[in-house]
C-alpha cells in the first residue's frame, strides 16, 4: 500500500455529531438530551422547541450528516481508501455508545474520530471527549473491548474546509443586488458561547481573562481574516467585516460573546452599510442555528429594515471537506506511525495539536474525558 494512502494504526473512522430530532415527538426528550443538568431557563427551551416544530420537529442535522457520511465513503473508495465509516451522536439516535458497541462487534479496536466541529470549545470539544469516556466505560461495564479512541485536530484553518467557504461568501455577493455589491459588509457568525467559557477555551496558554475570548474567538477570527482576504483576492474589494455571534441561551445575567447577528444588522443599516453577507464560519452545515437564527430570525429583521442580506452556504458535504477529512486521518495515522507528515493549515495560528493537553476547554465541573492527555482509559475514572 502506498504510505500515503495508509490509515493504519487506524482501522475505522467515527463521525461523532451533535444529533437532532426526526420528528415532532422527538423534540422534547431530543432537548432534554442536550440541556440535562446544564441549567438552561424554561422559557428559552419553549422557544428553541417552537424552532424545531416550525420545520415539522425535524433538524436538518441529521440529514446532513447523512450526506456527508456518503460523501466520506466516497472519497476514500475513490483515493484507495479501505476503511469503514460509522456515525454515532451525543444527543439523539445513532447514540455514541450504541455505535461504539456495533464498532468493537466488527472488530474494531483502533478508532479515529471526526467531530462535526471546527474550533476549540468545551460544547465542540471537550464536551465530545467527555461523551467518548462515558461510551467507552459503558462498554467496559458490559464486558466488551475498550477500542483505542483518537480525536482528529481541529480544521477550522483547513483548506479543505476554508475554501468551500470563501466560493460561498462569492457566491452570495454576486447574487447581491448589483449597486449594493461593492459596499456589502461581511458578517461572519458563530455560536455564542459564555464569556468564561470562551476565555478557557484551547489549551491553557490559550486563555484569556476579561471577555478577550481565548482559542474560540482567537480561531474564528483567523478564519475570518482568510476568507475575507481570499475574496479581496477574488473581487478586488476589500469588503469590511466583523465577527458577530448568534444562538445565545443561558440566563441574562450571565456574560455571553456578543454582538448578536441581529444588533448587528441593525447598528450596520443605522450606519448605511447597502448590504450584509451572513457567513456562519462557526457551523459545519446547515444546522437548525443557521436555518432558523440566520435563516428564519435574522433575515426577517433584515427586511424589516430593508437591509439586503444574503446568507453563505456552510461546507456541508463539500467534497473538498471529504478530502480534508482523509487528509487529517492520513497525517494522524502516519504521525501514529512515528513519521512527521505533512500538516496543511492556512491563516497565523498553524495547525492545532493532535492531543488535547491538561486543562484544555475545561469544564464547569471536572469528569473524565477520552482522547486526551489527561485520559488514563476506562479502568482509571468510572464517570458518575
Ligand atoms: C459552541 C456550540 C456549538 C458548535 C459546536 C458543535 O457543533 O458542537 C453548538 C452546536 C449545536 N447546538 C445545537 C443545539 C442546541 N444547543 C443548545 C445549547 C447550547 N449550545 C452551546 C454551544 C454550542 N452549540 C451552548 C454553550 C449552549 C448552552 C447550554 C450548554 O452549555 O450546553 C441547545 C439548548 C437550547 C438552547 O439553549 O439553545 C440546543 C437545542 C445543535 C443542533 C442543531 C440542530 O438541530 O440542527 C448544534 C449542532
Ligand atoms: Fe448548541
Amino acid at each position: 500500500m502506498p504510505e500515503q494512502c495508509d490509515p493504519h494504526p487506524y482501522d475505522a473512522l467515527l463521525l461523532l455529531s451533535f444529533g437532532g430530532p426526526e420528528g415532532p415527538e422527538d423534540v422534547v426528550p431530543f432537548l432534554e438530551n442536550v440541556t440535562r443538568g446544564r441549567g438552561i431557563p424554561r422559557e428559552r427551551l419553549k422557544e428553541v422547541g417552537q424552532h424545531y416544530f416550525l420545520f415539522g420537529g425535524v433538524s436538518p442535522i441529521n440529514a446532513q450528516n447523512r450526506e456527508l457520511l456518503d460523501a466520506l465513503r466516497k472519497d476514500f473508495a475513490d483515493h484507495g481508501l479501505d476503511l469503514p465509516v460509522y456515525w454515532g451522536n451525543r444527543n439523539w439516535a445513532p447514540y455514541l455508545t450504541d455505535t461504539l458497541r456495533t464498532m468493537v462487534g466488527d472488530g474494531h479496536r483502533r478508532i479515529a474520530v471526526l467531530a462535526t466541529s471546527a474550533y476549540a470549545s468545551y460544547s465542540g470539544c471537550r464536551q465530545y471527549r467527555e461523551n467518548l469516556a462515558d461510551a467507552l466505560a459503558a462498554l467496559k461495564a458490559e464486558g466488551l473491548p475498550v477500542p483505542r479512541v483518537d480525536k482528529l485536530r481541529h480544521y477550522f484553518n483547513h483548506p479543505g474546509f476554508v475554501r468551500p467557504m470563501v466560493d460561498g461568501v462569492l457566491a452570495s455577493l454576486a447574487g447581491l443586488p448589483q449597486d449594493a455589491r461593492e459596499g456589502a459588509h461581511l458578517a461572519f457568525t458563530t455560536h455564542s458561547i459564555p464569556t468564561a467559557a470562551a476565555d478557557t477555551s484551547g489549551t491553557p496558554a490559550d486563555h484569556t481573562q476579561d471577555g478577550e475570548g481565548g482559542a474560540y474567538v482567537a480561531q474564528h477570527l483567523d478564519v475570518a481574516r482568510e476568507i475575507a482576504a481570499a475574496v479581496h483576492a477574488e473581487t478586488g474589494v476589500q469588503h469590511p467585516w466583523r465577527l458577530v455571534y448568534q444562538s445565545r441561551s443561558g440566563a441574562p445575567h450571565i456574560p455571553w460573546l456578543e454582538p448578536d447577528i441581529c444588533d448587528h444588522l441593525e447598528a450596520l443599516h443605522a450606519e448605511g452599510a447597502p448590504a450584509v453577507v451572513m457567513a456562519p464560519i462557526g457551523f459545519v452545515s446547515d444546522h437548525m442555528e443557521v436555518k432558523y437564527d440566520l435563516d428564519t430570525e435574522a433575515t426577517a429583521k433584515a427586511a424589516e429594515l430593508g437591509l439586503p442580506v444574503a446568507r453563505s452556504a456552510t461546507v456541508g458535504a463539500d467534497p473538498r471537506f471529504a478530502a480534508a477529512v482523509r487528509d487529517l486521518l492520513l497525517e494522524r495515522a502516519a504521525t501514529e506511525r512515528g513519521r512527521a507528515p505533512e500538516r496543511c493549515a492556512l491563516g497565523a495560528l498553524g495547525p492545532s495539536h493532535d492531543l488535547c493537553p491538561v486543562g484544555c476547554c475545561p469544564a464547569r465541573t471536572a469528569r473524565p474525558a477520552a482522547a486526551g492527555a489527561d485520559w488514563a482509559g476506562p479502568a482509571a475514572e468510572a464517570p458518575a
